[in-house]
């Protein structure tokens, strides 16, 4: 197993009246794995980031570090293995507020560290997660701000930088994380990322980052992974080489 931080067997995943998006989704994902995820509109790549992170029904199995997510926990399970929203405008309050609430949350208070608990439970809102933001371009007011009324750029660096933040997630599952931003600040986001899975003092581990931007897939991607219905092909080399 090694390295291996996410195992992904068989998965199937249909629509709520029982069609298919897609099926026969099997691959494995280790540290330092940049996995880029394409596909045409509408193949499935955000509901298959919503499976990874057992946010909706699939059949199939994930093996996080060789478990379950429900042997894991599945609170806690959605820590380590992360998705971030492509908006979260339909969030209530403010993006303070919500990181408040993640450490008031019950499931995460409570509940047991399980598996590797060197990672601990979420961090609430601190001064590095606002630093971070602000390397970004975001000013410490927005944290302020009901989601409804930031922009989508803005709402997007704030959810990247609290999953960053939060201190738990070894995978992130990044749902076109820079769609809504100009290309100096989706630079800046694409360095970082690209940098702090490579330190040795963190808990990231890997990405799988949606994008329909070729040229971004190729700036960032150590993988590259093509979503269908029928399954998801990755191709043996960078596609733009
Ligand atoms: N709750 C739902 N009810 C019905 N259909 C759904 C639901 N969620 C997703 N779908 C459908 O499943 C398919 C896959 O959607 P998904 O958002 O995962 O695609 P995508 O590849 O991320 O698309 P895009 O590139 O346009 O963002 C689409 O046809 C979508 O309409």
């Amino acid at each position: 197993m090694g390295d291996t931080v996410l195992e992904v067997k068989e998965l199937q995943c249909a629509r709520p009246k029982g069609d298919p998006i897609f099926s026969n989704v099997s691959f494995a994902v280790s540290k330092g794995d940049i996995v880029v995820v394409q596909g045409k509109s509408g193949s499935g790549k955000s509901t298959l980031l919503k499976c990874l992170s057992h946010l909706i029904l699939y059949q199939g199995d994930i093996l996080y570090r060789e478990q379950t997510p429900k042997s894991y926990g599945i609170p806690s399970y959605r820590t380590r293995v992360q998705y971030v929203p492509q908006r979260a405008s339909l969030l209530p309050g403010t993006p303070r507020d919500f990181m408040t609430s993640i450490l008031n949350f019950g499931s995460y208070s409570k509940q047991p560290v399980l598996g590797d608990d060197r990672i601990g439970r979420p961090r609430g809102l601190s001064n590095d997660t606002i630093d971070l933001a602000e390397s970004w371009g975001i000013d410490e007011e927005l944290w302020d701000r009901n989601w409804s009324t930031l922009s989508g750029g803005e709402m997007q660096r704030i959810a990247l930088a609290m999953a960053i933040g939060m201190g738990t997630a070894e995978v992130l599952l990044l749902d076109e994380p820079t769609s809504a931003l100009d290309p100096d600040s989706s630079a800046r986001v694409e360095r970082f990322l690209k940098s702090e899975i490579k330190k040795p003092n963190t808990n990231l581990k890997a990405l799988i980052w949606v994008t329909h931007s070729e040229e971004q897939g190729r700036r960032v991607g150590t993988r590259f992974m093509q979503l269908s219905a029928g399954g998801i092909q990755e191709e043996s080399v960078d596609p733009g080489v």
